[in-house]
């Protein structure tokens, strides 16, 4: 069964995806995930969020499979729109999150951790949107939050050549706060949560209210394009290609159709 699991001490809110093999985000995980927002948001003892993954990694990404039982461009639209969603009320939360990434945060994986306040990353983490390897483009924000944080070009580069870069990397481009050794990842988290949780929480929520001002005013335009954009790319055939390539385990053959 997939699902995430909340669980609460010392006021630190810890966030764990359970989905294997990949911990990819089925509709199920992100609808699981904005349940537990409710239950966090009614808990006054929770000062900072940590989210990781179980298993081999943080999460490869939407979850692929699940393409594949959809039809209409309004349903692959509405997929992205209910993920950029949950992730805008993650991103607008008066909790901190801090995304603890090892193994792979790739597509909506990286979606969701970019959508985090702050992401501790093992060194030898993938982290990238690989979309354009499936025919498709990033939909849960990719293209909106990515260039905030690497600047426009290496965006453009990750997106476009889909390859990822290292969690090392991630901290030279300010993608991530730090990077430490896969087997540290959590403890790191939790010590950067400790010392956030040790603050008044008045100022914490203060705090997070305020920096969200610094976002562009374009970004919510932006967003909404890329929902679309997402679902109408889901009509060519590379989409129909690249995606029946990755379940068969072969390199896509593009037509530009
Ligand atoms: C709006 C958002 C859109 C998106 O997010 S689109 C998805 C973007 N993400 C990706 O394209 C990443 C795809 N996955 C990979 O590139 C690789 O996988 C990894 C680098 C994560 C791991 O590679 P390796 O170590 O060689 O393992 P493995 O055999 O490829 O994967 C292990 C199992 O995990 C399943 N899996 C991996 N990613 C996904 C996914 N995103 N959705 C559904 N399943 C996934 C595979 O199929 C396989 O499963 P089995 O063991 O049954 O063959």
């Amino acid at each position: 069964m997939s699902t995430i699991v909340l669980n609460v001490e010392n006021h630190i809110a810890y966030l764990t995806i359970q989905s294997p093999p990949a911990n990819a985000l089925s509709s199920q995980i992100i609808k699981d995930l904005n349940e537990l927002l409710d239950q966090i948001e009614e808990n006054p003892t929770v000062k900072a969020i940590v989210l990781h993954g179980e298993g081999r990694f943080f999460s490869a990404g939407a979850d692929i499979k699940e393409f594949t039982s959809l039809q209409a461009h309004s349903d692959y639209e509405k997929l992205a729109k209910n993920g950029q969603r949950v992730f805008q009320r993650l991103e607008d939360f008066k909790i901190p999150v801090i995304a603890a990434i090892h193994g792979a945060a790739l597509g909506g994986g990286l979606e969701l951790a970019m959508a985090c306040h702050m992401r501790v990353v093992a060194e030898n983490a993938k982290i990238g949107l690989p979309e354009l390897n499936l025919g498709i483009i990033p939909g849960f924000a990719g293209t909106q939050r990515l260039p905030r944080y690497v600047g426009p070009a290496k965006a453009y580069e990750m997106i476009l050549t889909g390859e990822p870069i290292s969690g090392e990397e991630a901290v030279a481009f300010g993608l991530a706060n730090q990077a430490v050794h896969e087997e540290k990842v959590l403890e790191a988290a939790t010590q950067l949560a400790v010392k956030i949780a040790a603050k008044s929480r008045p100022t914490i929520n203060q705090v997070m209210e305020l920096v969200n001002y610094s976002r562009s005013d374009k970004f919510l335009k932006g967003v909404e394009a890329e929902a679309q954009a997402f679902g109408k790319v889901f009509g060519t055939e590379d989409a129909k290609e690249g995606v029946q390539a990755f379940i068969e385990k072969r390199k896509p053959k593009f037509i530009d159709k």
